[in-house]
């Protein structure tokens, strides 16, 4: 009776309670467009790696919040369908204690450096938007750049669980078992990554201690080297004067044309070296689809001539040896996932190939294949392909032996691959710098253990009491 007792009193006492979940929203206001991102996780589980889940995204109608600036209010009404999704999503009495952050990037960036009183106007407008809904709105700044490069790499390793991997004894003997960070946005590049060399420039240099063990990471964030700000640059290279207003383009599929206006293409700080002022008001690009031709322009844009440390990627900027696996995320993925060159099988040989290929393909032949994609990403892949091609190779010092690193992420379980994710679990310490308790036995194991062991006493007592009944036996004359 006891014995059955204590194993009932088991099983009941230690049942697991009712999941208590906690959400968490943040907004990656980039410079092409924002996406709002839902997380869950399991209240009690909060310090544990790979417990918070991406549950829902939403793409904002229209473009970036600095492409409001010439009417801010607008920028926070954009947010508002997306917001009300989110109040959908999560459950009406969780609403109160989620929060809510706003990171703006780039586009923000170049929009500050453009008139800083227009960006600060811009942020307000959608700072009281969020304040307008039920959940705790944290804030809504632009981040840095090295905060960009810094959580996108937090992100997919603690989405690839490679922080707990490391954290037992085995995993900090191990050197460099973390994924590298490459982030390709609009506006802005990043590459981060861990490096066992000294980092010979403070800024670039980033020290965390996560789940008991150090990582020393290089960080860099190029401003104005994302692939539309890249593409702006590429074509103000060759601006006519004012007699001619056609641009043989390159980086374009043949019959390809496109109308831009020269105020736009200049408006932008990244083009700040590349005015000219006897530049016609309105110029043509006539594309011509030629791989080789497009590289050496996009070369164009890499300065590798000025290093003052030991080495440097180009622009002058300390970089130390690549090292590790690396996962390259956003444009990356949508460029090369288009180009069906995201198996990691593929050499950059072949890559090449693809990319040119492509680009040699007649305008009119990819629109017919691909009638749904959006005529701006369509008619910009073969630039793009040659772009991610000369910054991974030309830039970052990629080659064919260490091609095979790269591994391009869309999303890893579920979630997507980007900075956001990263920017919540720091804002919200859900990522200790040691590793916090956990029971030795998970709850079945317990279970069983507690089963067994009342089992194990319920027949030694039956043994016990057998054996002592036998002397009575004999003295009965039984036997
Ligand atoms: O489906 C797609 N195909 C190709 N490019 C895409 C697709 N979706 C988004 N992009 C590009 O990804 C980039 C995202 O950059 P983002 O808006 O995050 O800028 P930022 O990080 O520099 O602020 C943009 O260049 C955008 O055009
Ligand atoms: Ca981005």
């Amino acid at each position: 009776m006891g014995a059955v007792a204590l194993i009932t009193t088991a099983v009941v006492q230690n049942k697991p309670l009712p999941k208590n979940m906690k959400y968490g929203i943040v907004l990656d206001a980039g410079s092409s467009h924002t996406s709002v991102y839902i997380y869950e996780w399991p209240a009690e589980k909060e310090n544990d790696t790979g417990v918070v889940q991406q549950i829902d995204a939403c793409k904002v109608d229209g473009n970036g919040i600095s492409s409001y600036a010439h009417d801010p209010p607008v920028a926070g009404l954009s947010l508002q369908k997306c917001m009300d999704k989110a109040r959908e999503v999560i459950p009406e009495q969780q609403q109160r204690e989620t929060p809510v952050y706003l990171g703006a990037t780039a586009g923000m960036r170049l929009l500050r450096l453009n008139n800083a009183t227009l960006a600060d106007e811009v942020l307000s407008s959608v700072g009281s938007t969020l304040r307008s809904y039920p959940f705790e709105f944290q804030g809504a700044r632009i981040i840095t750049g090295q905060e960009e490069g810094a959580y996108g790499w937090i992100t997919i390793n603690y989405l690839l669980g490679n922080f707990l991997e490391n954290s037992g004894w085995l995993g900090r003997l191990k050197q460099s078992a973390t994924f590298g960070a490459l982030d390709l946005g609009g506006a802005s590049t990043q590459i981060t990554f861990v490096s066992k060399k000294e980092i010979e420039s403070q800024e670039n240099s980033l020290h965390f201690r996560l789940y008991g063990k150090s990582y020393d990471v290089y960080t860099h964030s190029y401003l104005c080297y994302g692939k539309d700000q890249a593409l702006r640059r590429q074509i103000a290279y060759t601006i006519p004067d004012a007699n001619n207003s056609t641009i043989l383009d390159p980086c374009f599929n043949s019959g390809y044309r496109r109308n831009t206006s020269t105020k736009d293409l200049y408006s932008s700080p990244c083009i700040a070296q590349q005015r000219i002022s006897t530049a016609p008001s309105n110029i043509e690009i006539k594309g011509t689809g030629n791989y080789q031709l497009c590289k050496q322009k996009v070369e164009m844009i890499f300065n590798k001539t000025q290093c003052t440390y030991s080495q440097c990627s180009f622009n002058g900027i300390f970089q130390p040896n690549l090292e590790g696996e690396f996962g390259a995320f956003s444009a990356y993925y949508f460029v090369m996932d288009f180009l069906k060159l995201t198996n990691e099988k593929i050499s950059l040989e072949r890559v090449k190939e693809a990319v040119k290929t492509h680009c040699s393909r007649p305008w009119e032949e990819v629109l017919k294949e691909f009638p749904k994609i959006k005529e701006k990403y369509l008619s910009e892949y073969c630039f793009s392909g040659t772009y991610i091609l000369s910054l991974l190779e030309n830039g970052f010092g990629f080659n064919s032996e260490n091609w095979k690193d790269i591994s391009f992420l869309g999303k890893i379980k579920g979630s997507d691959a980007g900075w956001t994710l990263g920017y919540m679990l720091n804002l919200t310490n859900m990522i200790p710098a040691e590793l916090p308790y956990s029971p030795p036995l998970s709850h079945g194991s317990y279970i069983g253990l507690m089963v067994f062991f009342s089992i194990l006493l319920v027949f030694i007592i039956l043994t016990c009491w057998l054996s002592l009944r036998k002397p009575k036996c004999l003295q009965k004359g039984i036997i």
